[in-house]
C-alpha cells in the first residue's frame, strides 16, 4: 500500500463545502458586456460573466450541470511551487512528487523539469527568473523567495514581454483589486510583498519599476493587493498544497462557505497543461445559477470563516451556511441528556460563563444557556466546554506548526487534546476537535510510513481516521474532495496487512462490537470503504476524471482486495467442506 505524499497532505488543505447556493442575486446581476468576447477565451459559452452589487463579476451558468461536470479547465496564467517542494517537483508540470529523474536547471541549480520539453515550456518565465535566482544567491542570501515573490516575479516579467494590450496581461490587469479598503492588519504583508518584488526583480530604486508597466508606488501596492484576492494555492491529487498560481478566469468565480463547485487539480493522465485547474460541479446547479466555490477552510465555524474573509478578500459572507439560523454542526456539543440532539457551542459573552461558586440552575442564567435543538436541555457546563475549546485551540495552531519540525510533539498534543474535547462534549465535526482528529490520523500515517508497523498503531490510525470521516460527513456535501481523500485513506489503512492480527474474541457478540475488525471482516470493510471513496472521488475530482490519481489508487486496492478477499472466500469454503467430509466420514 502506498502511501506517499500523505505526510505532506498533513498541511493545511483549502477546503470547501455543502449545500445550497446563495441567496439569488440574479435580479441584479447583469451580463459584462463585450468583456467574455475578446478576453476569457477558456470559458465555456454555457457560463457567462456577469456583475452584481454585491460580489461584483462573477460567473453564472446558462446551462444545468450535474455534480461531477467539469465546468471548465484551465491552465493558471503563472504558478510557482513552494520553497519545500521545489527540488521535489518540475516546475513547469508540477509532476514528479520526489526527485527522481527530475533534471535540475544547471544555471541556477534551483530548479527542477521532467525533461527538455518542460524546461523548454518554462523558458518563458525561467528566462529572467533563472537570473533573479542567481542573484539571489550570489549575494549569499541563504531563504530562497517565497512561492508568492517568485510567482509575482514571474506574472511581471510575462507582462512586460506581453505588452499591455495582450489579452494575458488585460486578464491580469483586470483581476478584482481592494487597494482602497485593505485591512491594517494585510497592510504589513502587502507592504513585505512589495518590497521583496522590487528587491527580487534587481531593481535599485522604485522608479525602475516603470520598465514593468508599473507607474508609482500606489500602482504596485495595487498589483500586489490585487495579486492576494485572486491568489490560488495548486493542491496535489490528495489536496496536499504545491504552490501559487494565479488564473484569470478561475479567479471570477465567487465565493460561498457552502459551495456549488471546487477547484481541484486531479492529474488525471501525463497533459502538457498541467498543472491543470478544474472546476467541477459538486450538485446539480440550475440555469441562471451561480457558479460558486469556497476560498477558505469550511470546516471551520463562522466566526473563523468570516475572520479569514474579511482578512483576505475583505467581504463579509452572506451565504445560506453563514445565514443559517440552524445551528451550526462545526460549533456544537452534544445534548446534555443525550437525546441525539446538540446545543450550540458556548462562547464567550454569547451565553453566560456561570460564577464559578454556583450551583445549577442559577437564578436568572438559566435562559442564557445553550440548549439542545431537539430536547431543549440547557448545557450546565458551559466553564468546562468554553475551558476546552480555548486550550484546544490553542493546542491546534501549536500541533499544526509543530508537525514538521516536532512530529512526536504535535502527535502529543493532539492524543492528549482529542479525549478532551470529546469527554467536553463536542460532536466529532465540531473545531477544533475535527481538526485535530485529522491531524493525528495524518501524523499516525506518517509514522505508519516511516517505522516498523505495529498493530497497535494501524489500528489507532483507523479508529482516528474514522472519527475524521464520521465528522467531515456530517458537514461537508456527499462527493466533496476532502470527503474523498478522507475516505481513501481510511479505506487504505483498512487494507493494510496486520502484522499482529487478534485472535477471536470470545463470543460472537463480543466480537462484533470490536472495532477495527480483524482478518477478514476488515478486509471487507476496506472494500466498502474504498468503494465509497471512489463514489465521491468520481464527483468531487470530475467524473471525466475518475477520482483522479488518487481514484486510480483506489480503484488499483479495491482490484487487490477483491483478488484478496476471493482467496479468503475459497479457503473457507474449502475448509468447511473438508469438515463436513470429516462428519461424513464419523458418522459412517
Ligand atoms: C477572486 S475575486 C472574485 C471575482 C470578483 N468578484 C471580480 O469582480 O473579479 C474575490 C473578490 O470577489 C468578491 N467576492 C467574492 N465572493 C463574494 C461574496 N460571496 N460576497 C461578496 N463579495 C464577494 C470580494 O470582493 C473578493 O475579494
Amino acid at each position: 500500500m502506498s502511501f506517499a505524499k500523505l505526510k505532506a497532505a498533513r498541511q493545511d488543505k483549502p477546503s470547501y463545502v455543502t449545500s445550497n447556493a446563495l441567496p439569488s442575486q440574479e435580479s441584479s446581476a447583469v451580463p459584462s458586456e463585450g468583456a467574455k468576447e475578446s478576453l476569457y477565451k477558456s470559458i465555456p459559452d454555457h457560463l457567462q460573466i456577469r456583475t452584481s452589487a454585491v460580489s461584483g463579476r462573477g460567473l453564472w451558468t446558462t446551462k444545468p450541470c450535474l455534480p461531477g461536470q467539469v465546468l471548465f479547465a484551465v491552465k493558471p496564467h503563472v504558478a510557482a511551487l513552494s520553497n519545500e517542494r521545489l527540488a521535489l517537483h518540475c516546475s513547469q508540470c508540477f509532476g514528479g512528487g520526489g526527485n527522481a529523474g527530475l533534471k535540475r536547471c544547471t544555471q541556477c541549480q534551483l530548479i527542477y523539469y521532467c525533461d527538455s520539453t518542460c524546461q523548454n515550456l518554462d523558458w518563458i518565465f525561467h528566462k529572467n527568473e533563472c537570473i533573479a535566482l542567481q542573484r539571489v544567491t550570489a549575494s549569499g542570501e541563504t531563504a530562497i523567495p517565497s512561492d508568492a515573490i517568485r510567482c509575482l516575479g514571474r506574472i511581471m516579467w510575462k507582462r512586460q514581454k506581453q505588452g499591455p494590450a495582450s489579452p494575458w496581461t488585460q486578464e491580469i490587469d483586470l483581476l478584482q483589486s481592494h487597494k482602497q479598503e485593505v485591512q491594517p492588519s494585510a497592510y504589513e504583508l502587502h507592504t513585505h510583498l512589495a518590497i521583496s518584488l522590487v528587491r527580487y526583480l534587481g531593481l535599485s530604486s522604485p522608479s525602475e519599476i516603470a520598465a514593468f508597466g508599473i507607474a508609482s508606488g500606489a500602482d504596485l501596492a495595487n498589483f500586489v493587493s490585487r495579486f492576494v484576492t485572486n491568489t490560488f494555492t495548486i493542491t496535489d491529487p490528495s489536496l496536499a498544497p504545491l504552490g501559487a498560481s494565479v488564473s484569470p478566469p478561475v479567479a471570477l468565480v465567487n465565493h460561498s462557505c457552502d459551495p456549488n463547485a471546487v477547484v481541484v487539480f486531479p492529474r488525471s493522465r501525463p497533459n502538457s497543461q498541467e498543472p491543470l485547474m478544474q472546476v467541477v460541479a459538486l450538485r446539480e446547479i440550475s440555469v441562471n445559477e451561480e457558479i460558486l466555490t469556497a476560498y477558505i477552510d469550511t470546516t471551520l465555524p463562522k466566526a473563523q470563516r468570516q475572520a479569514s474573509l474579511r482578512e483576505t478578500y475583505l467581504f463579509s459572507c452572506a451565504c445560506s451556511l453563514c445565514t443559517s439560523t440552524q445551528s451550526d454542526l462545526r460549533d456544537c456539543v452534544w445534548c446534555p441528556k443525550a437525546c441525539g440532539g446538540v446545543c450550540p457551542a458556548p462562547t464567550e459573552g454569547k451565553f453566560t460563563r456561570l460564577p464559578r461558586s454556583c450551583t445549577y440552575p442559577h437564578n436568572g442564567t438559566e435562559n442564557s444557556l445553550s440548549r439542545c435543538t431537539q430536547c431543549l436541555s440547557a448545557l450546565q457546563k458551559t466553564d468546562e466546554v468554553l475551558d476546552a475549546l480555548r486550550i484546544g485551540q490553542q493546542a491546534l495552531d501549536k500541533a499544526s506548526i509543530l508537525q514538521f519540525t516536532d512530529p512526536a510533539k504535535s502527535k502529543q498534543l493532539c492524543s492528549k487534546l482529542i479525549p478532551i474535547l470529546t469527554s467536553a462534549g463536542l460532536t466529532p465535526s465540531s473545531h477544533p476537535l475535527l481538526a485535530l482528529t485529522r491531524l493525528y490520523t495524518a501524523l499516525l500515517i506518517a509514522d505508519l510510513q516511516s517505522s516498523s508497523l505495529s498493530q497497535e498503531t494501524l489500528d489507532e490510525a483507523v479508529v482516528c481516521a474514522t472519527k475524521a470521516v464520521a465528522g467531515l460527513d456530517r458537514i461537508l456535501r456527499y462527493g466533496h474532495p476532502v470527503r474523498g481523500i478522507a475516505r481513501a485513506e481510511l479505506g487504505k489503512l483498512l487494507a493494510v496487512d496486520e502484522p499482529a492480527p487478534r485472535p477471536p474474541a470470545a463470543s460472537a457478540a463480543e466480537e462484533a462490537l470490536r472495532y477495527p475488525p480483524s482478518g477478514a471482516k476488515r478486509l471487507r470493510m476496506a472494500l466498502d470503504v474504498l468503494l465509497q471513496a471512489r463514489g465521491e472521488l468520481g464527483v468531487g475530482f470530475g467524473a471525466p476524471n475518475e477520482g483522479g490519481a488518487v481514484g486510480r489508487e483506489v480503484r488499483e486496492d479495491i482490484v487487490r482486495l477483491e483478488r484478496e478477499l476471493g482467496v479468503w472466500q475459497k479457503g473457507l469454503s474449502e475448509a468447511m467442506r473438508d469438515a463436513n467430509e470429516a462428519k461424513t466420514v464419523q458418522r459412517s
